[in-house]
């Protein structure tokens, strides 16, 4: 977990305030029902902690200076997800990450608070994204509405690419994946199908058929995390495993402490968007014992 960030929260008083880190603009909000940490660059929520729990996300102790891509907390893969379907040439994962984005406060009372994001210029696709972030009942919502404003049909591929904290990855299960199809990415994409719970003993990156929740057992945390969704039929399971260890904001020592949960619409089942047609996808990450 950032130790910086954690500096930050614990140094300011109940409220709302600007910050920077590594050249990141971030707004921190603390409030009675916790913390919630977001970044301008990428719409990304690096942290977020109920009150009397333990944060909920992971965030890179190693943050990469801006404009690269955040390790950690909750990345938008937006408007494709991984390469780029025809020109492998364009970002990986797409535009949304290292964009800047308008965060508007909608609202923020003593319960929860909900958040409005869009890109500060438009990101030239013809497409009109708006994120919404909200905490409510001690959970996280997040989600990302597109609205084709093009005269075309437009493919859409996307993921809320969740860094889920863990005790130790090598002890977690994954539950609610049972008898899925899945293709796996570190077998040339094969087709296989999950039978029983998952376990992550060795670098895992699987594009899941499914569109329910996710149960992340975590029994040295003592607690579960559910990762449910809507909008999306895809769920990606990762961690890098070894390869952790040339990855500058992973490493080893950090690589046990994720596991990414990721609420997705991928090649498996991409979004046709009709001209003038707004599809919204999005995930809710709680603690559910
Ligand atoms: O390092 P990046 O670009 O943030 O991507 C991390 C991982 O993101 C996952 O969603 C992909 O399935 C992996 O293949 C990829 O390695």
């Amino acid at each position: 977990m950032n130790k910086e960030l954690m500096a930050l929260l614990q140094a300011m008083p109940d409220g709302i305030q600007d910050a920077s880190l590594n050249g990141f603009s971030l707004l921190l909000l603390r409030q009675p029902w916790g913390e919630l940490v977001l970044s301008r660059q990428g719409a990304q929520v690096l942290h977020f902690r109920p009150a009397g729990r333990q944060p909920l996300l992971w965030l890179s102790d190693c943050v990469q200076p801006a404009p690269a891509p955040i390790r950690g907390g909750i990345p938008l893969c937006w408007p494709w997800f991984a390469a780029h379907p025809q020109d492998p040439s364009r970002p990986f994962h797409g535009l949304a990450r290292t964009a800047l984005w308008d965060i508007e406060v909608k609202s923020c009372d003593s319960r929860g608070a909900s958040l409005v994001l869009q890109p500060e210029a438009t990101l030239g696709t013809g497409l009109v994204p708006s994120v919404t972030v909200e905490v409510i009942d001690q959970a996280l919502q997040v989600s990302i509405a597109t609205l084709n404003a093009t005269d075309a049909p437009i493919l859409l591929s996307q993921a809320l690419h969740s860094y889920l904290a863990v005790s130790d990855v090598n002890q977690v299960v994954l539950d609610g994946l049972d008898g899925c199809e899945y293709r796996d990415k570190l077998q040339d994409g094969a087709l296989c199908r999950q039978q029983g719970p998952l376990l992550i003993r060795q670098a895992t990156d699987r594009i899941y058929r499914h569109d329910t929740v996710t149960r992340v057992q975590d029994t040295g945390a003592q607690r579960c995390l559910g990762i449910g969704k809507f909008g999306s039929g895809s769920t990606v399971v990762w961690n890098p495993g070894a390869a952790a260890e040339s990855i500058a904001d992973v490493g080893m020592a950090q690589q046990p402490a994720f596991v990414c949960v990721e609420a997705a619409n991928t090649f498996v089942d991409p979004v046709q968007l009709l001209p003038g047609q707004q599809y919204r996808m999005g995930t809710l990450i709680s603690i559910l014992e």
